[in-house]
């Protein structure tokens, strides 16, 4: 037996790749899945993707998640908080929602509502130490998905001068499943089908995120449904504050990370390129005649901004190579 996972919430969007991630996991052993309205349901009856795994999903209690060495949380926001504090102490917990991520309690009650929970070790390995930060806790707060796409572009260029923090400004398009499976916004196929939308401008919960992790502190951020199941497409700009190459600071700062990619010269990210995989893909570049730095980020929103970020966390806290379990590589077309 290797080391025993459960997953809680496994009838959503993320706890369905969570699963599939699992099922190819050399060391992981998952010893419950569960559910909340769809507790009892066969796995593949929620997920036809999963036909072959024989799994039946149990309801969501401390008493099912207790048996594992490590729990990943997929619940609505608010629900890791109640099931984390009855959990043991010897229980490690990757939460993939937002209820551990913030550091300022007024900000989460503001953006998410009810009482702050507490604050966790922030789940983005690619930040400057913490995939060391990350190995040594037994609590991990996993990224928001926009967060994780939009953090990536943009720290290293604040970190190194070039971005102005107080001046950042981002378009980002994002597909449905970022929504969530039971999301209450209209997702009817003939309402999101030939349609780009935007939505929360202005009042986007990531944005407080983004600005704890980058040290931003004046971002606008513009989210974008568009018509495709899963990808989050960054435009992030910012003021110039200094010369220096920008894609020279991302190669810097990303030259040895497995998943961050900077592309070729010349090249942009694109969704599709990222699906299924646990890699973000990053260009940047100056536009000269507007002063403003351009960094385009992609990423699979319930890869590298959930389930396989999550993954990625478990193995560091796993003691675990970083990359057992996932894919590197996208399955485009
Ligand atoms: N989708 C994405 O791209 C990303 C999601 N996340 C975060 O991951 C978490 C899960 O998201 P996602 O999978 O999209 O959401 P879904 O809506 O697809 O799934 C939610 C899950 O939570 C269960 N659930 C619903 N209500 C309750 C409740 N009151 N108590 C306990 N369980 C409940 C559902 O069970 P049932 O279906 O059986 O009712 C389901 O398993 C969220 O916190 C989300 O913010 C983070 C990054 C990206
Ligand atoms: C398309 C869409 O609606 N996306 C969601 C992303 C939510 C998410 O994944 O992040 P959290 O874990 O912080 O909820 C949104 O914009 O709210």
């Amino acid at each position: 037996m290797g080391i025993r996972v459960a997953v809680a919430g496994a009838s959503g969007y993320a706890g369905g790749e969570l699963l599939r991630l699992l099922a190819g996991h050399p060391e992981f052993d998952l010893v419950a899945a569960t559910a909340h309205s769809q507790a009892g349901a066969h796995v593949t009856a929620v997920h036809p993707q999963l036909a072959g795994l024989d799994l039946t999903l149990t309801a969501t209690d401390a008493a099912g998640l207790s048996d594992a060495d490590l729990v990943f949380l997929a619940l609505p926001h608010g629900q890791s908080a109640a099931i984390a504090a009855q959990l043991p102490e010897s229980v490690k917990i990757v939460d993939l929602g937002a209820d551990f991520r913030l550091r300022d309690a007024a900000l989460w009650e503001r953006y998410y509502g009810g009482e702050h929970a507490g604050t966790w070790t922030y789940g983005l390995p690619e930040l400057p130490g913490h995939r060391e930060l990350i190995a040594s806790s037994s609590r991990v707060a996993n990224t928001g998905c926009y967060a994780a796409t939009i953090t990536l572009a943009l720290a290293p260029l604040i970190a190194a001068g070039l971005a102005d923090p107080a001046d950042v400004v981002v378009v980002a398009s994002s597909g449905t499943s970022g929504a969530g499976r039971s999301a209450k916004v209209n997702l009817l196929a003939s309402e999101i089908m030939g349609d780009l939308s935007p939505y929360k401008v202005g009042a986007h919960q990531h944005v407080p995120e983004i600005k704890q992790a980058t040290g931003a502190t004046s971002l606008s951020m513009t989210p974008v449904l568009a018509p495709m199941p899963r990808g989050i497409l960054a435009t992030v700009t910012a003021r110039r504050a200094a010369q220096g190459d920008p894609r020279e600071v991302l190669l810097q700062a990303y030259g040895n990370e497995p998943f961050v990619h900077v592309l070729p010269e010349g090249a942009w990210p694109h969704t599709a390129a990222t699906a299924g995989s646990n890699s973000c893909h990053l260009q940047a570049t100056v536009d000269v005649d507007s002063g403003r730095i351009v960094v385009v980020s992609a990423l699979d929103n319930l890869g590298k901004g959930a389930a396989g970020q999550a993954v990625q966390c478990a193995n560091l806290m796993s003691g675990l190579p970083e990359t057992m379990g996932l894919s590197v590589f996208g399955v485009a077309p």
